[in-house]
């Protein structure tokens, strides 16, 4: 089996792995993984079976393909200890770095052309139910292209995405489950304030946030169709919704968008 290295062991690389062990998509014996400190990857690979390695040349020296998943503070020191092993293996690099572009990826590698995906998937990937954004350079083969989609497939949904799109996805895939679960906290608080269990009132807002999403994959009607549907004539909805907006919910909701692109793209 094609061997899958990650140099990172955080949040995010964990995610992706857990989904794929969960569905027994990748093998644990088939996955490399290497991060700053031994006692946060070794105790991590020896609870899943993963192959923990001694440093980032040893994931590039053993792993066909390799995910970077490290902070983009970090990437340039990473990518200029491994350039040299990238370009010998001839290895595919696939970089979930927000804010760091395939180009800059390739100016630090140097002249040597090196097959680069950059993805944005969001850490709902780790139960199967994420979204993830690709885009390859021109020498990423298309053979290895569709082997990486149909590995992120399994997490849940891919999309191709032009570069120039990613901080504007970066905001609504890969942020926005912050913002999904703040909403859902906000709701569950509000359920506390009258007398709910914060137990209870999450798991109930959580449900409904469930089934209003899957509602908007499923049905032909839009979103503000949808609104109305719920909010009858002079009923409780609609004086929830006015309350909402005096509150500025819509500005809000596009402020947090507009800083998470402006962050993005500062990196
Ligand atoms: N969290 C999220 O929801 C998402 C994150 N991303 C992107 O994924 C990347 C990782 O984010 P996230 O997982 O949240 O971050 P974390 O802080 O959780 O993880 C960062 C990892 O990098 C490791 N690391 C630091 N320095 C080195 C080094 N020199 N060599 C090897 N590994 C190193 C750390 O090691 P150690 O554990 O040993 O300290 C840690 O495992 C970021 O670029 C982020 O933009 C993209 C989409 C969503
Ligand atoms: O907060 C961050 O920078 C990363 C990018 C997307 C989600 N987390």
């Amino acid at each position: 089996m094609v061997k899958i290295g990650f140099i990172g062991a955080g949040n995010m690389a964990r995610a992706i792995i857990n989904g794929w062990l969960a569905t027994g998509k990748v093998a644990a014996a088939d996955i490399l993984i290497h991060s700053a400190h031994r006692q946060s990857y070794g105790p991590y690979a020896e609870e899943k079976g993963l192959v923990p390695v001694e440093s980032n040349k040893e994931v590039v020296e053993q792993a066909e393909i390799v995910f970077l998943a490290v902070k983009p503070l970090v990437l340039g020191s990473v990518l200029a200890e491994i350039k040299q092993d990238v370009q010998t293996k001839k290895s595919v690099l696939v970089s979930m770095v927000s804010g760091v572009s395939l180009a800059e990826i390739q100016e630090v590698l140097g002249n040597g052309k090196v097959e680069l995906l950059r993805i944005m998937p969001n850490v709902n990937v780790e139960i199967n139910e994420g979204i993830t954004a690709l885009a390859g350079n021109p020498t990423l083969t298309d053979e290895h292209y569709h082997f990486c989609e149909d590995l992120l497939n399994t997490l849940g949904k891919t999309t191709p995405l032009a570069e120039k799109d990613f901080s504007t996805f970066v905001a609504l895939g890969g942020s926005s489950p912050a913002f999904v679960y703040f909403f859902i906290d906000s709701l569950a608080r509000a359920g506390v304030k009258y007398g709910l269990t914060k137990k209870q009132a999450t798991e109930i807002a959580a449900q409904a946030v469930m089934g209003s999403a899957k509602k908007i994959l499923v049905a032909s009607k839009t979103p503000w169709e949808l609104v109305d549907a719920v909010s009858s004539p002079g009923g409780t909805t609609v004086a929830g919704l006015l309350a909402m907006e005096e509150a500025g919910f819509m500005t809000s909701i596009v402020k947090a968008v507009d800083a998470t692109i402006a962050k993005d793209q500062k990196k």
